[in-house]
């Protein structure tokens, strides 16, 4: 593992340097890897893994779109391709990549499915950790490891056709063989990882849930829907509003922190911004500390899981959901979003 001094931490990371792919390979030359879920994840590690020369199969509900896409992309019924249960016994690697929830209703099924010495694979701590709401307890006699991409399974591939990576942390939470961080680091290589940092089933769930509910998604739509409201509120026009607050982030802004880092963005904008974005920072971080903080005991104390499970699991969820993302869709700044994005010189005319 390399040294890498993180700010001053110093923290032991594995990247394909030195765990090479030729190596992951030779680890995992002997399994048959079963991708349990063809939504999200499960196409961008299973590509990824295909790609990279491992033995793939994937397992699905038959007959839905996710069956549908994993025909498109090659994967065979019958030989490569077979309904979830199936290809959960065929294999030596059970990576469960259904949704957190569907992992749920499908436990008791797939648990029956698991030999002595397999790999059970988690790209989320979740179901490990809240078992009490889950019920997945693993058998004793099973490796259960995790590797958990910190990005979109979209991603996860777009990111390794284009030869770069996604980062993923790994843990082992149940050694059984004694092979399970061989395996673990093996298959984080073979889907693609740009470097694999370690943490633990807990600490991955509570970190994931909460970066997804703040700064990556729930924060960040939060925040740029109040900047929208005020500037309309101001009597600014939908596109100064959109382009001030989302389109200039996106096309622009992010893509140069994402290259240099904020202190380099602060240091090469205009000395205006600068000197008004670096008063305001502290203000901005201040004031939502508290729902940070709500935020955090909510995920660790389980309410988080309740809620999802409870959406999740309920049999109107995905006419609610729809209806939902409706209403966002629908809205002014989202729609003066569409008619932004259509401007853009690349989608002109399409
Ligand atoms: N979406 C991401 O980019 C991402 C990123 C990192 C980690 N993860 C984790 O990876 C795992 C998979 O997430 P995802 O977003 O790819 O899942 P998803 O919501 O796309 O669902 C995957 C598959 O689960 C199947 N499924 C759902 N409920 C089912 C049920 N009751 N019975 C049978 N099949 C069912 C669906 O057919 C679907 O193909 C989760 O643990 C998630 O937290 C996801
Ligand atoms: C892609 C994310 C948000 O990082 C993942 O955690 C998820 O749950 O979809
Ligand atoms: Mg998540
Ligand atoms: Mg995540």
């Amino acid at each position: 593992m390399a040294k890498i001094d993180f700010g001053g931490v110093v923290e032991e990371v594995v990247t394909s340097e030195e765990f090479t792919l030729e190596k992951a390979r030779e680890v995992l030359k002997d399994e048959v890897i079963a991708v349990l879920g063809y939504g999200v994840q499960g196409p961008g590690q299973a590509l990824n893994m295909r790609d990279n020369g491992v033995q793939v199969i994937v397992g699905q509900r038959e007959g839905g779109a996710s069956w549908d896409k994993a025909v498109a992309d090659g994967f065979v019924p019958g030989e490569t391709l077979f309904p979830l249960e199936e290809a959960a016994r065929k294999a030596t690697v059970i990576q469960y990549l259904l949704s957190d929830a569907g992992q749920v209703a499908m436990w008791p099924r797939i648990r029956e499915c698991l030999s002595e010495g397999d790999a059970l694979y988690f790209s989320h701590g979740f179901g490990v950790v809240y078992k009490d709401q889950t019920g997945i307890v693993p058998p004793e006699n099973v490796d259960v490891i995790l590797a958990a991409p910190k990005g979109s399974g979209t991603t996860v591939r777009t990111n390794f056709l284009d030869g770069s990576g996604i980062n993923s942390s790994f843990a082992v939470f149940q050694d059984y063989t004694g092979r399970a961080k061989e395996r673990t680091l093996a298959l984080g290589i073979a889907i693609g990882s740009g470097y694999l940092f370690g943490t633990t089933f807990e600490n991955e769930v509570y970190s994931d849930l909460t970066g997804e509910r703040g700064v990556l998604m729930g924060c960040l739509a939060g925040v740029m829907e109040a900047q929208y409201n005020l500037l309309r509120k101001h009597g600014h026009t939908p596109s100064e509003a959109f382009n001030e607050t989302v389109e200039e982030l996106t096309q622009s802004l992010i893509r140069l922190v994402a290259q240099n880092g904020m202190d380099w963005m602060f240091a090469n904008c205009s000395t205006t911004a600068q000197r008004g974005a670096l008063d305001w920072a502290p203000k901005f971080r201040d004031a939502v500390v508290p729902v940070f903080d709500d935020l955090y005991e909510s995920v660790r104390n389980g309410g988080e899981t309740r809620r999802t499970l409870e959406c999740n699991s309920a049999p109107d969820y995905r006419e609610k959901l729809n209806a939902e993302l409706k209403e966002i869709g629908d809205s002014e700044m989202w729609k003066a979003g569409a008619a932004v994005r259509a401007l853009r010189p690349e989608n002109r005319g399409k």
